[in-house]
């Protein structure tokens, strides 16, 4: 660690429960970690430290497909940046390619064995401290293969239930056993368990451990960031998920008539995510209009008359982004920086994007983008559909995206028919996606559905106006501007409503029209983006809140 810049500096001192402080206190207001380039970041302190457990399948910047991983890499460091205790748990997965991001990882030489999967698994575990946080990588046979971090290109993994039920398990077994600076976490924590795949951490809370005396005072959120993964699988599998039999019902999840294939197909699974949303203490979703929208038949995804049942414990907290990395004044990923004061750069990263994707370099001409999954949840059916009527106006347009493989086919196909004006860039890089989120003019994004999304915050960062379906966290999270009511002075995007081809090519029409006749209110809206608070501060206020009344709750215990 180096040099704290406030005046006294307790490294690796003993906090008030006894465990370890790593992070450096310098006053008793502020903190202060040491961020991976050498900065520092400070934070306001916490009035109650917690001992909090992330179990997740991804964090950046170890392990990620999408913004699961984006906000379990960097709301862990908002928690330690205001004095919390934090340990990170997810898996140490090998692929042959990026296995030197697990470099600075440590052998803890802590051999655990596991009782799941009618047997016992052993696992070891690895540790970096880094940032102020405990970063613990559960590794086990399971997660060396190549592929991505949960299929490859056969499909998803057939043990992906095996692979997450030892996360779990893990997880469990990490605040007992790892003493990390010295000292372990202890009994008295809580756990953050991150979608379906860390979601069997509340049930094994409330049917293994409590009965025996253990984790009494621990207490678990669930933070829902997709609910349309679910980690189901037949109920015949419940036997290896390492619970009671008398726990088979919290658990068990029945498929309606209609979706059953045969007469006798009695539609019985075993749910992951719903039995974390039977025995968790509280649950979240990452903004409070997704909260709302799983609680009806159009959203629940089949959960959401459970969800209602739990409505009295269910929250929503929009997530921030990492500021740091997502910096237009600093980022070293786009060629020229620019701030709010001095949009210049702006303009140079426009022309180097153009330039680059072999574009004509036209500064007058609305660039358009997308950058995302290519997936039913992000819309891209209505871009595909409304591609050749947006190319009939002067633009051009820049798709960034991997998955649905016939999404990807229509990008290449597409780019050879309107070579002039469109880029389909299949693959995804983080250069590509801060060149073009820095080079854009609009960003669009129409998702049917979106917990949250991260990429209309980094696009209204960095100065690029938001077109967005009016659902979820993008309803949340961008401001609609209203040239007749709002007087250029409001605003940060256009949301468009209904979910329809013509409602989203109405909305880009008014951004594109307002880009080339209406420049000052442009520039507002782009200054406006620019200002908002995007940081995880007050995210992590608004967490410490649901914790303090997990605590004041009693755990579930069936
Ligand atoms: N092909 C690709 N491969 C790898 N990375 C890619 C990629 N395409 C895009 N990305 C990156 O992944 C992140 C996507 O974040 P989002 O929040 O928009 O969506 P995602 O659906 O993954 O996350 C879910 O969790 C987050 C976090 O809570 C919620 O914001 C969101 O609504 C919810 O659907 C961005 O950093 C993006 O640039």
């Amino acid at each position: 660690m180096g040099q704290c810049c406030h005046k006294v500096q307790t490294d690796h001192g003993v906090g008030l429960d006894g465990s370890t402080i790593h992070q450096m206190r310098c006053s008793s207001l502020i903190s202060c970690i040491e961020l991976d380039n050498g900065d520092e970041r400070d934070g306001t302190l916490t009035k109650v430290r917690y001992n909090v457990i992330f179990v997740t399948a991804e964090a950046t910047p170890y392990s990620k497909t999408g913004g699961l991983g984006d906000v379990c890499g960097s709301l862990p460091i908002a928690f330690a940046t205001r004095g919390h205790r934090v340990m990170v748990v997810s898996p140490r997965y090998l692929n042959g390619s990026q296995d030197d991001k697990y470099a600075c990882a440590s052998d803890l030489e802590k051999h655990i064995n596991l009782s799941c999967f009618q047997r016992e698994q052993e696992v070891v575990y690895f540790h970096e401290y880094r940032a102020g946080v405990d970063w613990v990588f559960v590794d086990h046979p399971c997660y060396h293969r190549p592929g991505s971090l949960y299929g490859d290109e056969h499909g998803a993994f057939g043990d992906n239930q095996f692979r997450f039920t030892v996360l779990a398990h893990a997880a469990c077994e990490a605040p007992l056993v790892l003493p990390l600076g010295g000292v372990t976490y202890g009994e008295k924590c809580l756990f953050l368990v991150n979608d379906w795949h860390a979601s069997l951490v509340p049930p094994l809370l409330s049917a293994k451990y409590r009965p025996n005396g253990v984790y009494r005072d621990a207490r678990s959120i669930l933070v829902i960031h997709n609910l349309a993964h679910q980690g189901v699988e037949p109920a015949t599998t419940y036997e290896n998920l390492g619970l009671p039999p008398e726990w088979y019902g919290a658990m068990e999840w029945v498929y309606p008539t209609w979706v059953r294939k045969h007469p006798f197909d009695t539609g019985a699974t075993v749910n992951l995510l719903k039995g974390a949303i039977v025995t968790a203490d509280r649950i979240l979703t990452v903004s409070k209009g997704y909260a709302w929208e799983i609680t009806t038949p159009e959203g629940g995804k089949g959960l959401d008359d459970l969800l209602s049942s739990r409505n009295y414990v269910l929250d929503g907290i929009a997530n921030g982004i990492d500021v740091d990395i997502w910096n237009p004044v600093s980022d070293k990923l786009i060629p020229f920086n620019y701030s709010v004061d001095d949009l210049y750069g702006k303009s140079l990263c426009k022309e180097a994007l153009q330039k680059n994707l072999g574009l004509a370099v036209r500064p007058q001409c609305p660039l358009i983008a997308f950058v995302g999954r290519l997936d039913y949840q992000k819309g891209t059916d209505l871009i595909l559909s409304a591609m050749p009527e947006i190319l009939q106006d002067d633009v051009q347009f820049v798709m960034l995206g991997s998955g649905d493989p016939v999404t990807e086919s229509w990008m290449r196909q597409t780019e050879s028919l309107y070579g002039d004006d469109f880029r389909g860039c299949v693959g995804y890089t983080e250069p590509m996606a801060h060149q073009i989120t820095a080079g854009c003019d609009i960003f669009l994004m129409p998702s049917r559905f979106e917990p949250c999304g991260l990429n209309q915050l980094y696009a209204m960062r960095y100065g690029s106006v938001p077109v967005v379906h009016h659902t979820g966290g993008l309803r949340d999270t961008v401001e609609s501007f209203d040239h007749f009511t709002d007087e250029d002075e409001r605003g940060t995007g256009w949301p468009f409503s209904p979910y329809s081809k013509e409602s989203m090519l109405a909305a880009l029409r008014t951004a594109i029209k307002t880009y080339r006749e209406h420049k000052s209110t442009w520039k507002g809206l782009m200054k406006r983006g620019m200002s908002k608070d995007f940081t995880w501060d007050s995210a992590a206020v608004q967490y410490e809140q649901i914790m303090e009344w997990a605590f004041i709750d009693l755990p579930y215990a069936g």
